[in-house]
């Protein structure tokens, strides 16, 4: 009621987790030497829907300026951050940002991230940070149960290369392959060669562990391209294993879910109800609009998951100074004495039984003191 669809209010528990979240964030990307960085909400359509961005217009918040260009809230920090940082100079590589993006086609219009980015990065260095700085990340917020998962943009756009696929079938095609539903590819590829139909539902269940990769090493033995993309995947696996994530799993099936992405994807599940805590990858063609060629790859966390599913806080104990407009300063200074605790200056005695500890601010001999009730 009095919110249109999507929106929220939050109180509690969900933004005091959210604000340390952000804190603990900020302090493991400055100590892995991150600099900060933010861009304003609201920017051009343009940044995100150019041709090499790709992202759609219609899931975006939007409505014309004055001068009839299309503006829109933040639908991505990404391609906000590679407009922003697109001039800095080349030794400026690590890049951490906090904030909300807006997009129609999730449960709420406004999702909070934290996220980095590295840019012109030795390719394995920049993949290698992204996914430590992730593990340091969830090890400080006390998040242990967690799967990574790995993809490659390139198995599926590999595959289906030779086919020469009209835009609308690829994007068909690729969507099917994203809901796993098996008979829409096959129907999708019925005109096609056979082999790589064969291939694509081959992928559909091309996840699980160590096995899979191995599994499929075998199956492209004399393939170059595939298996050089598996060897790379096999050398994230290992580091990820010996910095001793419990479980690694890859998913050879996956395709893209931001049109900008090509290379290396990476996604957190938390074990506890399967859902995403931090998606990314590598989007070195997302530069090639500033006529660059460099690598560039990132992840963000959605922080209201993360708030969500946080251990709440030690709690400190409450304490209410019972105090009088005569005393209230008095009890005000109090506030150093006591300051392991929570503390709450009321005038009314009546209503304290919520409170853990109650003082109140008496008089002897003419000096103010507190006593405990
Ligand atoms: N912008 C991506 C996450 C990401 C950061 N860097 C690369 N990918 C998202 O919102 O899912």
């Amino acid at each position: 009621m009095f919110l249109p669809a999507g929106s929220q209010d939050e109180t509690g528990t969900q933004i005091a987790n959210r604000l340390k979240a952000y804190e603990i964030f900020r302090k493991v990307t400055e100590e892995r030497n991150y600099q900060l960085i933010s861009t304003p909400v609201v920017e051009y359509a343009h940044t995100f829907t150019n041709k090499i961005a790709g992202m759609d217009l219609h899931s975006m918040l939007k409505w014309f300026n004055g001068e009839g260009e299309i503006e829109v809230l933040r639908p991505d920090w990404t391609a906000a951050v590679a407009r922003a940082i697109a001039k800095q100079h080349i030794s400026c590589q690590k890049w951490s940002y906090q904030g909300s993006v807006f997009r129609m086609d999730k449960d709420g219009t406004e999702s909070r991230q934290a996220g980095i980015e590295i840019v012109h990065a030795e390719p394995f260095l920049g993949e290698s940070e992204c996914l430590l700085t992730a593990i340091h990340f969830l090890d400080k917020i006390e998040t242990t149960n967690y799967i990574i998962e790995l993809g490659h943009t390139n198995i599926f756009e590999y595959v289906i290369h030779p086919l020469s696929l009209t835009v609308e079938i690829e994007e068909e095609l690729r969507n099917a392959m994203h809901n796993k539903n098996r008979d829409l590819v096959q129907q999708l590829m019925a005109p096609f060669d056979n082999s790589v139909k064969e291939t694509l539902i081959q992928l559909i269940d091309a996840y699980g562990g160590n096995e899979i990769i191995k599994k499929f090493k075998d199956i492209w033995v004399n393939d170059v391209e595939l298996s050089k993309l598996l060897n790379h995947m096999d050398k994230l696996i290992q580091l990820l294993e010996s910095v001793g994530v419990a479980e690694v799993i890859v998913d050879l099936g996956r395709v893209k879910n931001l049109p900008y992405y090509d290379g290396i994807m990476f996604r957190g599940f938390l074990t506890s109800d399967g859902s995403t805590c931090f998606s990314g990858g590598r989007y070195d063609k997302l530069y090639k609009q500033f006529e660059m060629d460099t690598s560039a790859v990132g992840l963000a966390f959605d922080v209201d998951i993360l708030s969500q599913h946080m251990k709440a806080s030690k709690t400190k104990s409450i304490a209410c100074i019972i105090a009088t407009p005569e005393t209230h300063l008095f009890a005000e200074k109090q506030r150093k004495e006591l300051e392991e605790d929570i503390i709450d200056i009321q005038y009314d005695s009546t209503n304290v039984s919520k409170y853990d500890v109650v003082y109140q601010v008496i008089e002897e001999n003419k000096q103010l003191k507190v006593v405990r009730k």
